[in-house]
């Protein structure tokens, strides 16, 4: 992979640091068997007392430089993954800022959180402690193994010929455990989105007196969780025993027959006290071996989803030739565009023109395709047919941050951030005190936002809890406002903002819009929204059906006419409106 590569490149110093503490600490490890061997030989055995002070210095220096290694080896280690782990985290979320809105539409937001936290978390755990680990199990097998043999090579022989069946118990209860830690990272997904999902959606869940219901989903989920951690804890118990009886029962061996040898006078108490020391050594990295290697796999299936999110393409910044742009007027001309998301059309032959500084307004029933347009306009998708111009220029030609830029976006869907109400008008932009003002008073939310316990510092909950739908309106009309009056942005669109407003402050917000020079979109159920705009037109399964000015749409007796009275009464007529 050749993305790890370059993350390995930038900390291999602390990677390099870490195996080298490792491989002193674990070859200094080897001297402490052989001490014990010298204190039961020489000191206990042939009662060689004046040895023992130096024997206990030796083995005190070699425990605290031990010591003093295993610091800087878990230092460098935690460093070096770490490090890893945050620069891919960084480099996936920045990846994931530039994919095009077709790519979310396709993933469940449980499954995007368990990619940038439990597959990076996986990372890092082998990066910042499995790797080095295995690395040191291995020398531990492969020092020991020599030692070992060139104790007693026949008696190794024997001792060895248990460790395949310690290594294949290893590898059966990794190999089962493999398949349930599978089971239980995709149900972990699944717990966590129903989870957040309710949370999420708890006024929906309360109003609609849905808590039993999603108590018992949670409870189906949880429980499917403890089933699978109980089979999980089933496969522990079913191999751990064995494995513990066949170490036992290794080390046994190598006692027994090693005492044979020290009765025979083949052998020394000490060397066999030391022998049974060096045959841990071996055991432990055969009984690791399974977890090492379901850990670095588990790794690499985690790499490889990581991977496969890199590989989605992300937004073009533009396509063809790019266009410099400098300053734009608010021109809209949309020629013969037609869309579709999957197999059917939305948007079939739209065309119309806006000059700048006048407004258009698209009216239709739910799932016409408006909100379709407008984001065509701000290319989070591409047509299939047909063009779309600002001030003459393809849209696909100017780079998307100048785009969008232009664009005052104020969406169907209010989304604020859990942060201060200035910082969810600012938006990341540096706007100065009485831009903020100006903004709010003109989205009439400057009253409300003084009322807040701290004003505009005033933090608000998770997607603006604490405030009424019209007030978080509102707010995204201000922020959408303050790109206006910054000069950033030209052109305004409001995607069924006014549903959430009062008649009076939907008029207010009309006014107010009135002095701002700029080209409007405005998309509407309601007739007192558009009837003021330059041009209305009525949409019908992704097809104008209907298009001209309030006047013109109410003497043609169409839809338009339709919506008119069911909003007004069929008594009124062209007439005077009770607005
Ligand atoms: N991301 C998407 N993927 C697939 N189909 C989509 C997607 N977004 C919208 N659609 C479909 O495209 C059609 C037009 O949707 P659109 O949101 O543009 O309608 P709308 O007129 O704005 O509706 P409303 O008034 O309810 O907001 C609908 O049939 C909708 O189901």
């Amino acid at each position: 992979m050749k993305r790890l590569k370059k993350y390995i490149r930038h900390n291999l110093h602390f990677f390099i640091s870490a195996i080298f503490c490792a491989i002193l600490a674990l070859s200094l490890d080897m001297f402490n068997p052989k001490i014990v061997e010298l204190i039961v030989d020489r000191v206990i055995i042939k009662n060689n007392m004046e040895l023992l002070p130096r024997l206990l210095l030796f083995m005190t220096l070699i425990t605290f430089s031990r010591v003093i290694l295993g610091y800087f080896k878990e230092y460098f280690m935690d460093l070096g993954g770490s490090r890893l782990a945050y620069e891919l985290r960084v480099d996936l979320f920045e990846h994931l800022q530039k994919l095009p809105f077709s790519f979310f539409d396709g993933i469940n937001t449980g499954e995007l959180m368990s990619r940038i936290k439990e597959d990076i978390d996986n990372v890092w755990f082998t990066f910042g402690f499995g790797l080095v680990f295995f690395i040191e199990q291995l020398f531990y097998f492969l020092i020991a193994s020599v030692i070992l043999f060139s104790i007693n090579w026949k008696l190794t022989l024997i001792v060895l010929t248990l460790i395949p069946f310690i290594g294949y118990i290893a590898y059966k209860l990794e190999r089962e455990n493999d398949e349930v830690y599978g089971e239980i990272s995709d149900q972990g997904v699944r717990l966590n989105t129903t989870a957040q999902e309710d949370i999420a959606g708890i006024r929906v869940v309360k109003s609609f007196g849905r808590e039993k219901y999603e108590i018992e989903r949670f409870f189906e989920e949880n429980k499917k969780n403890f089933e699978l951690n109980v089979k999980q804890a089933k496969i522990f118990a079913k191999y751990f025993p064995w494995m513990d009886f066949l170490t036992n029962i290794s080390i046994a061996l190598a006692i027994t027959l090693g005492g044979l040898w020290v009765i025979g006078d083949k052998m020394s108490v000490g060397t066999l006290v030391a022998y049974s020391g060096y045959v841990s050594m071996i055991v432990w990295p055969v009984r690791l071996g399974g977890w090492i290697v379901n850990m670095l796999a588990q790794c690499v299936a985690s790499l490889k989803k990581i991977e496969r999110l890199f590989r989605e393409r992300p937004e073009k910044d533009f396509i063809g030739e790019r266009i410099e742009v400098k300053g734009i007027r608010g021109e809209v001309l949309f020629k013969n565009v037609s869309f579709k998301y999957k197999d059917e059309y939305v948007l079939k032959n739209i065309t119309f023109h806006i000059k700048p500084g006048k407004t258009l307004a698209i009216m239709g029933l739910t799932g016409s395709g408006k909100t379709t347009i407008v984001n065509l306009l701000g290319r989070f998708y591409e047509p299939w047919e047909g063009e779309i111009l600002i001030d003459g220029m393809d849209i696909r030609k100017i780079d998307l941050k100048t785009l969008r830029e232009n664009i005052a976006y104020v969406p169907q869907d209010v989304f604020l951030f859990s942060d201060t109400v200035r910082e969810n008008i600012k938006l990341g932009k540096e706007l100065d005190e009485k831009i903020i003002e100006k903004a709010l008073k003109d989205a009439k939310a400057l009253q409300f936002v003084r009322n807040l316990p701290e004003g505009l510092e005033t933090i608000i909950g998770e997607r603006g809890l604490g405030l009424s739908g019209g007030q978080k309106q509102r707010l995204t009309i201000a922020r959408a406002l303050a790109r206006v009056l910054i000069g950033s942005a030209k052109i305004l669109v409001l995607d069924d903002v006014t549903s959430a407003l009062d008649m009076e402050t939907e008029l207010y917000i009309q006014k107010a819009l009135e002095e701002y020079n700029l080209t409007k979109i405005i998309i509407a159920h309601r007739v007192s929204a558009v009837k003021n705009a330059d041009e209305i037109i009525v949409l019908e399964k992704g097809e104008i059906v209907e298009r001209g000015t309030h006047e013109e749409l109410l003497s043609l007796k169409g839809r338009y006419y339709e919506t008119y009275q069911e909003q007004y009464g069929k008594y009124v007529f062209m007439e005077e409106e009770p607005v």
